[in-house]
């Protein structure tokens, strides 16, 4: 079959590279005589409509050229689509294309999309709505919420990173009752990360050991803890070794309820996505993309 690409491009993401990529990319396409089509996205809470709206039924390549929230755009478009997702990683965070190989540069992003190999990856299920790196709820939406209702003299990973050491102190530990593998569970947490991916906020490794083709979320509680605490132990995220500390643990599982509660704010592959009730379950291996041969 004809391969035919659509490109899905955010022209804010990363300060102008997504521009760049893209006009690299149409040259390297055009090179080689493929067919393609482009649409930049527009600022919107519902993309993946918008997407859905103007992709074209023939096409058999999807690429994303944008960060975590383009690309969870792109697989809720094409969720009952044989479309393979690609990926040209220019947001801040980038942290689902930390699981695969995909290369490291702009030519082998581009390389990898054209001549890479196809890979099934799971993907994860929130209230309906799909996710390809994680779910956070608790601490970690928090921070998505609070960047969205303010401004910040930083951009891309530190504007991030400021928020974080912004809250990390005096944001309150809070009530959950979840249901995990038929099991009723009540604790008391400063956050829960649900990821098919291992990162989140570009460089924390939340579940350092989760598989994005293992068919299972890998979730990571953390406890209460006092402040000067997060601040001393916060560094142990980013080399994923907040496992040896007494307030984490690690749990797996394919399916997760988390009851409501209106304290807790939620983000969904790093865009805010409001707060429980959620159901969250894995689809095994249901999403096609393409990764270095
Ligand atoms: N034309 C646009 N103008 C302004 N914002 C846009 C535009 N297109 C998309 N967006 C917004 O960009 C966000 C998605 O950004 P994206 O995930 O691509 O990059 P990022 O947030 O920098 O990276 P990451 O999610 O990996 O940290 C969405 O909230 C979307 O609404």
């Amino acid at each position: 079959m004809e391969r035919k690409f659509f490109i899905v491009a955010n022209p804010y993401s990363g300060q102008g590279r997504a521009q760049y990529a893209l006009m690299r990319l149409k040259k390297k396409l055009d090179q080689e005589g493929y067919y393609y089509a482009v649409f930049l996205t527009p600022q919107s809470e519902i993309l993946d409509e918008f997407i859905e709206e103007n992709l074209f039924t023939d096409s058999t390549d999807v690429v994303a050229i944008g960060g975590d929230g383009t690309i969870n755009a792109c697989i809720n478009a094409i969720k009952d689509k044989d479309m393979v997702l690609s990926f040209i990683p220019v947001g801040t965070g980038n942290d689902f294309v930390k699981t695969i190989d995909i290369g490291t540069d702009l030519d082998e992003h581009i390389d990898t999309l054209i001549y890479g190999k196809e890979k099934l990856v799971d993907v994860g299920i929130c209230n309906n709505r799909r996710f390809i790196n994680g779910l956070g709820v608790g601490f970690d939406g928090q921070i998505i919420y609070e960047d969205q209702n303010s401004t910040s003299m930083f951009n891309g990973y530190w504007r991030y990173l400021m928020r974080v050491l912004k809250i990390l102190g005096s944001y309150k530990s809070k009530n959950y009752i979840f249901n995990m593998d038929g099991q009723k569970l009540e604790m008391n947490l400063l956050t829960m990360a649900i990821h098919n991916g291992t990162t989140f906020g570009g460089s924390f490794k939340l579940n350092p050991n989760s598989k994005n083709d293992d068919g299972l979320l890998d979730v990571c509680i953390i406890g209460r803890m006092s402040p000067v605490r997060r601040y001393l132990q916060l560094y142990k995220a980013n080399f994923g070794s907040h496992g040896s500390l007494p307030e984490v643990n690690f749990f797996q599982t394919k399916e997760l309820k988390i009851e409501a509660n209106d304290q807790l704010r939620a983000h969904l592959d790093g865009e805010y996505f409001g707060h429980p009730p959620f159901e969250i379950s894995i689809l095994e291996k249901a999403q096609k993309v393409r990764v270095k041969i």
